[in-house]
């Protein structure tokens, strides 16, 4: 029997200062992440950034925690749902992982063997669609390491990025189509924005690599299948931490969208299977906050793909090599 494993970036123990702190601080101490040496960013990131970025950070953790219970962040309640579902509906044992923080690789891994001793295949599926040093990459080294430590009785196997899927395109296409019924200006595609020079080396490794590339994949194919014209679609950036980020940016031209005459639109991240801060806060509610003041009308938000039916058996699919 095979066992699944669903890996992201994680996500703070708490919204409390000290737990965003650590958890900025363990994600920004990778030079996978930082494009900085080992120690340089281990420095930077310990002393520097992680102390003076963590207020503002667990103030926006704040506001989309989950109030109901249980009262956990959301990328670690959708991500345990996803699991479950896929678990109950393809009847394989599923855990999860993050790369930074917990349930950490090593553990998901113990879990699985626990709930199926007869594992002959571990299917690692990092919940990134296309692909980015700062995440796919950190991912597959750090499973390597982990996996590689022990003996085990099972192969491993890391699923690619899944950009250009047609199951993953499928199931952005059916979640998203209920919030494009009623009459809007323009879709805005939203994707994390990246460091230019690690999106400059990714271009030159090649397409496999690409992130650019492959979002822009993404958006075609999910354009073609929703039947959405090129000229009714922005592109934007979101989440950058500096000038030389991928642009345009979500945060500086989303307000100049309305002011261009464009009041009603529809934002969606299809790079961000699970809801998480950068969706649920730096566009529900900053870029909702900013369009709305530029003299927007209507903003739609489209939620993630999370635990949607859809997306379930586009995992299956994509796993099963269907
Ligand atoms: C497409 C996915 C992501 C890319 C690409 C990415 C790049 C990237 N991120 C940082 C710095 C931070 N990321 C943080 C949280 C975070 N990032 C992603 C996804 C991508 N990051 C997720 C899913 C999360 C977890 C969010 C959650 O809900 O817990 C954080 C901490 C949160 C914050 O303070 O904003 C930092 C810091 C860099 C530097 C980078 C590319 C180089
Ligand atoms: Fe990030």
């Amino acid at each position: 029997m095979r066992g699944i494993v669903l890996v992201n970036v994680g996500t703070p123990a708490s919204y409390k200062k000290t737990d965003v702190q650590k958890f900025i601080g363990d994600m920004l101490s990778d030079p996978l992440v930082t494009g900085k040496s080992e120690w340089l960013s281990d420095f930077l990131a310990r002393n520097i950034i992680a102390p003076l970025s963590a207020s503002k950070s667990a103030e926006k953790y704040k506001k989309i925690w989950r109030k109901e219970d249980p009262q956990i962040s959301p990328l670690l309640y959708f991500m345990q749902k996803l699991a479950d579902e896929l678990e109950a509906k393809k009847n394989i044992p599923v855990e999860i992982a993050m790369r930074y923080g917990e349930p950490t690789f090593s553990e998901a891994i113990s879990k699985l063997e626990a709930k199926c001793p007869l594992i002959h295949e571990l299917v690692v599926f990092p919940l990134y669609p296309q692909y980015a040093q700062a995440t796919t990459q950190t991912a597959i080294d750090e499973i390597g390491h982990t996996f590689y430590k022990r003996p085990h009785s099972f192969r491993l196997k890391i699923v690619k990025p899944y950009f250009n899927h047609p199951a993953y395109i499928h199931a952005l296409a059916t979640h998203a189509k209920p919030y494009l019924e009623n009459e809007f200006d323009k879709l805005i595609l939203s994707y994390h924005s990246l460091p230019l020079s690690q999106v400059e080396k990714a271009w030159e490794k090649g397409k496999e690599f690409d992130y650019v590339y492959q979002l822009k994949e993404t958006n075609r194919l999910l354009l073609d299948q929703l039947h959405i014209p090129a000229k009714n679609v922005v592109l934007l950036y979101a989440s950058q931490r500096g000038s030389g980020w991928l642009k345009p940016f979500l945060s500086t031209d989303i307000s100049g969208i309305a002011k261009q005459g464009w009041k009603k639109i529809v934002v969606m991240s299809p790079g961000f299977p699970i809801d998480n801060i950068e969706t649920l806060y730096d566009i529900d509610i900053e870029a909702r906050k900013l369009f709305m003041e530029g003299g927007g009308e209507k903003f739609t938000f489209i939620p993630s793909l999370n635990n949607d039916p859809s997306f379930v058996e586009a995992i299956w699919k994509i796993i099963s090599g269907v």
